[in-house]
């Protein structure tokens, strides 16, 4: 959970359960109004993603889409006590609605794997979905920072960006594939190995989303371990499939879900945080960038008033790491190219 969102439990009055913001009115005076809508809402990730965001007092309005189902996320979230307004918005009729005035938009919406399937094997059916989410987007919420979750993130992120173009609303500092879950993965495996407190821990993880592309830094790791080559590499390999765990344990129904909205929820957070002038705000995403040659990459980004303030480099890296980093590099290029194309098709 967030370190606002502790705050604000923190905050609960204990005879009465009444929320300090609830029993203040409807808005806080020097908390901003902000909205955040969730296209997919009704889904796996789309579901916890909603609750989640229900319990950031940083939100005020929160909008719910997908293409059936959100009706009833909508009432059901809808009914806890914090500050948010809920709306459920079904069928591309209402999509506008949904969007108009958000702040944020978070994208889970799209199909997930099956065993034996790799994230591009999504591509046919994700590739369509965001790119017409995208396209409203464009015209209902122009301005708004875009966190695309569907996969493949390492193409559908290009496409989204080619979308924005061709609309004239393209804001490289606005647009942002959440790759928050490999962090969250990165943190919890090196822990458990190094048996330092979790909480201690950060590691950037790097590249893109998908296999290989998933760069993990552990030499940059906190709280430092003396780890050795072998348990490094381990560490990387896990992060890397960390995806397809859950995928063969959850056995055809489906991906990350809970972890996953999770993530979404602490990169919204740190989304709107930065919105507000909160300082140093640090995540990875991939983002536009000139980190590497390849014209989209997962780094440590600072987050401003405008989304993307700094898209921060990639620091020393072990000899591991750099044969890492350009081992990803040729299926980086061609995820990116393939969603390039396909936007321009
Ligand atoms: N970036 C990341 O780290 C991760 C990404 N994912 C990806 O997130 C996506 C969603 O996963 P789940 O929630 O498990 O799938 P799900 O199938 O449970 O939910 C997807 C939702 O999207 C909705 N949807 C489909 N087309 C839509 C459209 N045109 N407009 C609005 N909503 C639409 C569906 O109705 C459904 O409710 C998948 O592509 C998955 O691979 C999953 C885990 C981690
Ligand atoms: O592995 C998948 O298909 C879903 C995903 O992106 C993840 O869990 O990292």
């Amino acid at each position: 959970m967030t370190t606002s969102m502790l705050a604000y439990l923190a905050r609960r009055t204990p005879s009465t359960g009444a929320s300090y913001l609830t029993r203040r009115g409807f808005a806080s005076d020097s908390t901003p109004v902000r909205k955040v809508a969730i296209l997919g809402a009704a889904g796996g990730i789309g579901q916890p993603l909603s609750l989640l965001m229900k319990l950031n007092p940083l939100v005020s309005s929160l909008a719910l889409y997908d293409i059936s189902g959100t009706p009833g996320v909508a009432a059901d979230v809808s009914h806890i006590n914090t500050r948010s307004e809920v709306l459920g918005f079904a069928g591309e009729e209402q999509l506008g609605k949904a969007l108009k005035g958000a702040d944020v938009v978070i994208i889970p919406a799209g199909v997930p794997r099956k065993p034996g399937m790799t994230r591009d094997d999504l591509f046919n059916i994700n590739a369509g979905i965001v790119k017409s989410l995208c396209a409203a987007v464009a015209k209902y919420c122009p301005h708004a920072l875009v966190n695309v979750i569907s996969n493949p993130v390492n193409s559908t992120v290009p496409i989204a960006s080619e979308v924005f173009k061709k609309a004239g609303t393209y804001d490289e500092k606005r647009l942002f594939g959440v790759t928050t879950l490999d962090v969250v993965r990165a943190k919890t495996f090196y822990a458990g190995k190094a048996k330092v407190n979790v909480a201690d821990v950060n590691v950037p993880v790097v590249g893109g989303h998908a296999g290989v592309t998933i760069l993990p830094l552990f030499s940059q790791a906190t709280s430092s371990a003396n780890l050795a080559n072998e348990e490094i590499e381990a560490l990387t390999k896990r992060t890397q499939d960390g995806g397809t765990e859950v995928v063969e344990a959850k056995a055809g129904k489906g991906s990350a879900t809970l972890s996953m909205a999770y993530a979404g929820a602490i990169f919204a957070d740190a989304c709107l945080k930065g919105l507000n002038g909160v300082p140093d705000v640090v995540e990875c995403s991939f983002v536009q960038s000139t980190v590497t040659d390849l014209p989209f990459f997962a780094s440590k980004v600072r987050l401003g008033k405008n989304g993307v303030e700094e898209v921060l480099g990639l620091g020393a890296l072990s000899d591991y790491e750099k044969q890492g980093l350009e081992a990803l590099k040729p299926e980086l290029k061609s995820s990116i190219e393939k969603g390039i194309k396909f936007a321009n098709a």
